[in-house]
């Protein structure tokens, strides 16, 4: 029998008194109400998962649906529908979707909102709620994607946030209340339409300033300079040497731009524009302009790919910081000739002598490799150069992007990426001897390049470089990696088969790899049982069919053989990269590469039916 059929024949006593629109809803014992109007059962049919009454005109209260406790979707859009004082969430631990507008609602956010870890999405707008928006609990939940509330009575302020907590909102509005005061730094990228009609709310995304100076971070800020000049004494200088200098000066970039001229052009006839290998590397020994009449000496190096790049043009360009990461902070430059690069300014040199590595990585070439153009190099700077990717990275498409109209990533996409890493993963792996390996790789280490090919970025720097020991725990580093952050003797390339698995996981899940304080992504999803894989794992946002599905399973087996905890259990990038293949030619992994995988044949099922399960 099922426990939910008194609760809704108690729910239709109200909200259908005189039997109008729940017709279906019969009380008499053979009824089944998995086959009523508006119900979606569990498969054993013991349960109410969904239900979903819209445009109905019931009326009353919804307090006996509290009792509905494996509901998964609520909709009772558009009804006359009320709530009791006191009303609270909190009996619905498993509610995804809940749909309340445009009812009659009215009193306090109900409480309890913090107990729905699974929430989605929620939405009140258009009802008659007053009091405070319980801001701080809604953050908390951890794959909340929509608030809505627009339309109701709402007061107090939205601030006391500052940062959106593990959520990866991308659509909330609070328009038309009463809420006043400064919007938060936080909700600066949303839309202006998700706070109008709040008369007494200031700043961005508004136009109407909070008074009081500036915020910082918008769009208007200035672009801050690369290597802003030293406030050092500035000698006046006469007429004569300034003429002397500007003379000297366009001499110099004239031969300058002619000599990298020469050498493009002598490159590109003699090896054509895709060689490998350090031999057909250029360098360029150049004299950086140096600063306040400063002579220092530096050093620009270019390989092969004729980047039209000038010391003067890095060292004096115009950057937008982009980031910062573990091995230094990341710009976007803008050169003289509207070329886009970016540059990274390391933090700190493991070895002294780079020239020889760097020019190592920099004779690497491939589609799915983001490529060291050059670097310059002085006694106090490194700076890398890389193409710019104006598609951002795979982390931004997976989380962020926050704001209305985004349109998220579908399986064919997410599966071209998936194959994308995989294939720079594996050439960065047998290239120069088989000695590389990434050594931090995530999924912001994954660009997209304007043929939406994904492509690896910061490879290898980790053999050179210093990482600080505060990301030793990011969700990506592989378990043998994890007690101790300068663990470098371990690192190989089967860590970096661990992170690309992680990788992979957040490109099913749709999830961030480490939520603070909670389990790695990778652990949760191991401890998933099998039959929970397609409600539970897959990422909500996927619209999926059957054989959609089917391909999710198979990649979802591959992430699990890469996230092994025993190194040698985890197979090579190449058996992978011919896995992912399978799975986009041919719907499923051939049983080939189980066996050939360097894993126990037995492995891909040991792995694909964990018994235990555990929510996140
Ligand atoms: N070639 C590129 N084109 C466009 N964006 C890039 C490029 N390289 C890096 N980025 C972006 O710049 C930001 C900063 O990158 P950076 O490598 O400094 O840090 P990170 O990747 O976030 O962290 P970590 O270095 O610890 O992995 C990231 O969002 C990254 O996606």
């Amino acid at each position: 029998s099922n426990p939910d059929f008194e609760t809704l024949l108690q729910f239709k006593k109200s909200s259908d008194p005189f039997n109008q629109t729940l017709v279906s809803w019969s009380n008499s014992s053979s009824s089944d109400p998995c086959s009523w109007v508006g119900i979606t059962c569990n498969n054993e049919r013991t349960r109410i998962t969904q239900l979903v009454l819209e445009n109905q005109n019931l009326t009353g209260s919804i307090q006996a649906l509290t009792q509905l406790t494996d509901l998964r979707k609520l909709s009772l859009k558009n009804n006359n529908l009320s709530i009791p004082i006191g009303f609270s969430f909190s009996s619905w631990r498993n509610m995804k979707l809940l749909y309340l507008s445009r009812n009659q609602f009215s009193g306090k956010f109900p409480s309890g909102v913090s107990k729905l870890h699974r929430l989605h999405r929620i939405d009140l707008s258009y009802n008659q709620f007053t009091g405070e928006i319980p801001l701080a609990e809604l953050i908390q939940l951890p794959n909340l994607l929509t608030v809505r509330l627009e339309m109701n009575s709402f007061t107090g302020s939205l601030t006391g946030i500052e940062s959106l907590g593990f959520t990866s909102l991308i659509e909330f509005n609070v328009s038309r209340n009463n809420l006043e005061g400064q919007i938060p730094e936080i909700f600066s990228s949303f839309q202006d339409s998700s706070f109008v009609g709040n008369k007494n709310l200031c700043g961005k995304p508004l136009l109407n300033d909070c008074g009081g100076g500036s915020q910082s971070g918008g769009l208007n800020d200035p672009i801050p300079v690369l290597v802003p000049p030293r406030p050092k004494k500035v000698k006046k200088l006469s007429k004569k040497s300034l003429i002397l200098i500007t003379v000297s000066y366009v001499f110099l970039t004239v031969l300058m731009g002619f000599v990298g001229f020469l050498l493009c052009t002598k490159k590109f006839s003699k090896n054509g524009n895709q060689s490998n290998g350090k031999k057909s590397n250029e360098k360029k020994k150049m004299k950086s302009s140096g600063f306040e009449g400063k002579e220092e000496e530096g050093k620009m190096v270019l390989f092969n790919g004729c980047l039209d790049l000038s010391v003067d043009d890095l060292l004096k360009s115009s950057a937008e910081l982009l980031g910062k990461g573990s091995f230094g902070t990341t710009y976007k430059v803008m050169m003289n000739n509207g070329v886009l690069v970016v540059v990274k300014r390391i933090r700190e040199r493991k070895k002294k002598e780079i020239d020889g590595f760097l020019e190592e990585i920099g004779g690497l070439r491939h589609k799915n490799l983001s490529s060291l153009r050059g670097y310059y190099s002085s006694r106090e700077e490194l700076l890398l150069v890389y193409d710019y990717f104006s598609n951002g990275s795979l982390y931004s498409l997976l989380h962020g992007n926050r704001g209305l109209g985004r349109t998220p990533l579908d399986w064919v996409t997410r599966l071209r990426f998936a194959s994308g890493v995989a294939e720079g993963l594996a050439f960065l792996h047998v290239a120069n001897e088989c000695r590389l390996s990434h050594g931090n790789l995530t999924s912001a280490n994954v660009v997209i390049d304007r043929e939406s090919n994904a492509c690896v970025a910061d490879a290898a720097l980790c053999h050179i470089f210093v990482a600080p020991a505060n990301v030793a725990n990011n969700g990506y580093k592989a378990p043998e990696l994890m007690h101790n952050a300068h663990n470098y003797r371990k690192l190989s390339q089967k860590c970096d088969v661990y992170s690309f698995g992680v990788v992979l996981l957040e490109i099913l899940t749709g999830k961030m790899a480490l939520h603070e304080g909670e389990t790695s992504l990778a652990k949760w999803v191991q401890c998933v049982r099998r039959e929970e894989w397609a409600s539970e794992v897959f990422d909500f946002e996927i619209p999926r069919d059957k054989q959609t599905e089917d391909e999710m399973v198979c990649v979802l087996q591959i992430a699990l053989l890469c996230v092994a905890q025993v190194p040698n259990d985890r197979p090579k990038m190449s058996v992978v990269c011919k896995m992912i293949e399978d799975v986009k030619t041919k719907g499923r992994i051939s049983a080939t590469f189980v066996r050939t995988a360097d894993s126990p044949p037995s492995q891909l099922s040991d792995v694909a039916l964990p018994t235990q399960n555990t929510s996140f």
